[in-house]
């Protein structure tokens, strides 16, 4: 479809979806329609399948989990034209009504910011008249957690949180890669996986000249874990969503422009409410590390050796195209990552972990100057706050085995006073901020010593 035409919808759409027992095969229709035409598009979600069939009850639960999916795995598609309407096709409730809203403007506010898009921060869906019917609450909370495996420092310090406490973890992850097959089986632990396939029409799109930009996929993953944890009788849903990831970029029009929206306490507190009106689920879904920065984060990962030769944070290792084998070394997210272990490891440890040394590598210091707020605003990419940064740098600069490292002789210049005082009396160590753990959870926060 030419771009002109695409340029022309007036509204997204969500025409059906259905799953098939037999194959744990869900499929998501969606249409961008106008004047011009119709594009359709299907995405397909492959849950794994329980042992034992599915009770009815279980299958109405899922049902319900599978709407809200629905509604809010379309955002990748909306991208492409980004109408003025969204049409919802079902009634539903104020708080799905306010999750799927919000997933559709603070997710995609750095899209829209991107492509001078503000009509799309304003959007507010249409609902059908009506009310949904109300859900049989479902309570799993005491059964085992299933919990979410990037590949990443995040996850598995819950997965050894969660092993510690004596909690039982699942692993989950959608379409684990290699990164994530070899975390899982540094593990020693038996994991749980769902496949999702964009429709390839997107992708021609994409070619094409279509809009694009970043989606809020953590509000996906999420759901789909949910949805699996569900099917197979688990318990809550557990996150490594961190707090520094409810903090926005920038400000523009008025809007928080926030790169990590989906995996802030805000998107968490929406779905927790979206799911228990809608699928009557009372405790579904938390973060664990939601109180702890990513500099403690990277502290606590340190304890952990038996992840080295696999745990990667870099997103280009995750693309769907093209992904590097594991950390790039030459992206804001290795950048930060590397900043925040260093402290807490022999510097032939951390460069074991990376395939480099970063911090001797002259060509770093610009992308660092960002990361310090020294330059520019906090990069669009999953990195802590200006002042973990900061932080670490200092811890550094204290320490023989970096102190006379190039990039960090260079950086201790480069940060100004007013900086330095700022974080003398930081609180990067100090579990603090809005949660939603579970009292039972609390636990495992404490056999890590957090
Ligand atoms: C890996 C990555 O960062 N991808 C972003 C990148 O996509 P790119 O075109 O370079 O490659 P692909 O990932 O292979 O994607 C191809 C196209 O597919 C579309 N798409 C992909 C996944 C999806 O869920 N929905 C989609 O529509 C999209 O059109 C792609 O072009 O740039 C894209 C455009 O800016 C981003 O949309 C891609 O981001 C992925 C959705 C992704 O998985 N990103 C995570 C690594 C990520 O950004 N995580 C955040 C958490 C943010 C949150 O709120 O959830 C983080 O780590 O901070
Ligand atoms: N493919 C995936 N399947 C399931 N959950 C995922 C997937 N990718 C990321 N997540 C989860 O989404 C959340 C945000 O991901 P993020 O990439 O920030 O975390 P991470 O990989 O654990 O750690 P890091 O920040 O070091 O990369 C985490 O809870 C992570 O476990």
């Amino acid at each position: 479809m030419p771009n002109e035409q695409l340029r022309r919808m007036d509204a997204f759409t969500f025409p059906s979806y259905s799953i098939d027992f037999a194959t744990g095969e869900v499929l998501f229709d969606y249409a961008l329609t106008g004047p011009a035409g119709e594009q359709r598009f299907t995405e397909v979600i492959t849950l794994p399948l329980p042992a034992e069939p599915p009770s009815d009850e279980t299958v109405a639960t899922l049902n319900r989990v599978l709407e809200v999916l629905h509604l809010v795995a379309g955002v990748s598609y909306y991208k492409a034209a980004a109408p003025p309407r969204l049409v919802l096709p079902a009634p539903v409730g104020a708080a799905t009504v306010d999750y799927v809203t919000a997933v559709y403007t603070k997710g995609l506010a750095e899209y829209a910011y991107r492509n001078q898009l503000p009509h799309v921060l304003e959007l507010r869906p249409e609902v059908p008249a009506g009310s949904p019917e109300t859900p049989r609450v479902y309570d799993d909370s005491d059964r085992r957690p299933l919990s979410a495996v990037g590949g990443g420092k995040d996850s598995i310090v819950s997965l050894e949180a969660l092993r510690r406490a004596e909690l039982d973890p699942v692993p989950f992850s959608v379409n684990p890669n290699h990164v994530i097959v070899a975390v899982n089986e540094a593990s020693g632990l038996v994991p749980l996986a769902a496949r999702r396939r964009i429709d390839p029409a997107l992708f021609e799109l994409n070619a094409a000249g279509a809009l694009n930009g970043h989606i809020p996929v953590t509000a996906i993953n999420s759901l789909i874990a949910v949805a699996t944890a569900v099917l197979h009788g688990l318990g809550p849903v557990v996150m490594s969503n961190e707090r520094s990831a409810s903090d926005p970029n920038l400000v523009w029009n008025g809007h928080e422009i926030n790169h990590q929206w989906s995996k802030g306490v805000e998107a968490e507190g929406l779905l927790r409410a979206s799911l228990a009106e809608h699928a009557g689920l009372t405790d579904p879904y938390f973060s664990l590390l939601r109180s702890l920065s990513e500099l403690h984060i990277a502290r606590l990962f340190a304890e952990f050796t038996r992840y080295d030769d696999v745990v990667t944070s870099c997103n280009a290792a995750f693309k769907l195209h093209d992904a590097s084998e594991r950390w790039c070394r030459d992206c804001p997210k290795c950048r930060f990552v590397f900043l925040a272990m260093a402290p807490f490891m022999p510097r032939e440890r951390i460069t074991h972990i990376f395939g480099g040394d970063l911090l001797a590598d002259e060509s770093q210091i610009p992308g660092y100057r960002e990361l310090l707020g020294v330059d520019g605003h906090k990069p669009f990419e999953c990195v802590g706050e200006v002042e973990e940064s900061v932080v670490a740098l200092g811890l550094l600069a204290e320490q023989d085995q970096w102190r006379d490292a190039p990039v960090i002789q260079a950086l201790v210049a480069a940060v100004p006073e007013t900086a330095w005082s700022a974080v003398a009396h930081s609180d990067v160590f100090t579990p603090g901020g809005p949660n939603h753990i579970p009292p039972t959870y609390t636990k495992a926060l404490n056999a890590l010593g957090a």
